[in-house]
């Protein structure tokens, strides 16, 4: 089975790059693809990526922001479904995305109501975390203004920057998919010396070598 596994920055995976270097796994040939940040970047990549050597599966690796600040740092969830959190227009103080200006209908393939769902169906041996639902944006969020808006109109759990491209991407291929993402910040008024990056990393590359090694 031909497996790709993204991320956005090299030293989101570098733990499993590591990892792999030393395998040899029997049952699947494991390729990474490093896509860059933010959704424009990853689409391109992705693409390139399944039109060059499709996949049967694939992995987005990365961490992200969550909303909610009883979640523990570090927490490695399946995102579920995906929204995107800024594609839309300004209408005085109003935001409203491409589905609420009618430019975008609800159901309109890959969306599912206005959402990109991951069934999570053919995902083999799907891990045993949480399921989270996720918003992407083109900046992060960093005041309590957007931070509000965003919950209000999509009641995200996490935010990253390329979820909704691969959802996106991986749903018009018919390519199964999965999207781990663990926490390195909540989503507020920024402040960088709360981030937890190294742990994010840490937990994020625990958890996918531990997949791949249950599975081989
Ligand atoms: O400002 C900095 O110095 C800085 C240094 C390292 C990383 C960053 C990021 O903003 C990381 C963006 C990257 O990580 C994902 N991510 C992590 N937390 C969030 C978030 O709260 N909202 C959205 N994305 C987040 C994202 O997917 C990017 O790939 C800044």
């Amino acid at each position: 089975m031909k497996i790709l596994v993204t991320a956005a920055t090299t030293f989101e995976i570098q733990p499993f790059m590591d990892h792999l270097a030393g395998k040899n796994y029997r049952n699947c040939q494991v390729t990474t693809l490093i896509g860059g940040i933010g959704m424009m970047h990853t689409a391109y990549q992705l693409g390139r990526q399944f039109a060059s050597s499709r996949p049967d599966f694939a992995i987005q690796a990365g961490i992200a922001g969550c909303f909610d600040h009883s979640w523990d740092m570090g927490k490695v969830v399946i995102i579920d479904k995906e929204q995107l959190g800024d594609l839309g227009v300004e209408d005085d103080q109003a935001y409203k995305d491409l589905f609420d200006i009618q430019l975008w209908q609800p159901d309109q393939a890959p969306f599912t109501n206005r959402q990109l769902i991951n069934p999570l169906q053919n995902v083999p041996h799907l891990p045993e975390l949480p399921t989270a639902s996720g918003v992407t944006i083109n900046t992060v969020s960093g005041s309590e203004r957007t931070r509000q808006l965003l919950l209000d109109k999509y009641k995200p759990e996490v935010e990253s920057m390329e979820g909704a491209a691969f959802h996106y991407a991986c749903l018009l291929e018919k390519i199964p998919f999965m999207q781990l993402r663990s926490i390195s910040n909540y989503v507020e008024v920024r402040d960088k010396s709360k981030w937890k990056i190294q742990l994010a990393i840490k937990e994020l590359n625990d958890t996918l070598i531990k997949y791949f090694e249950r599975w081989n």
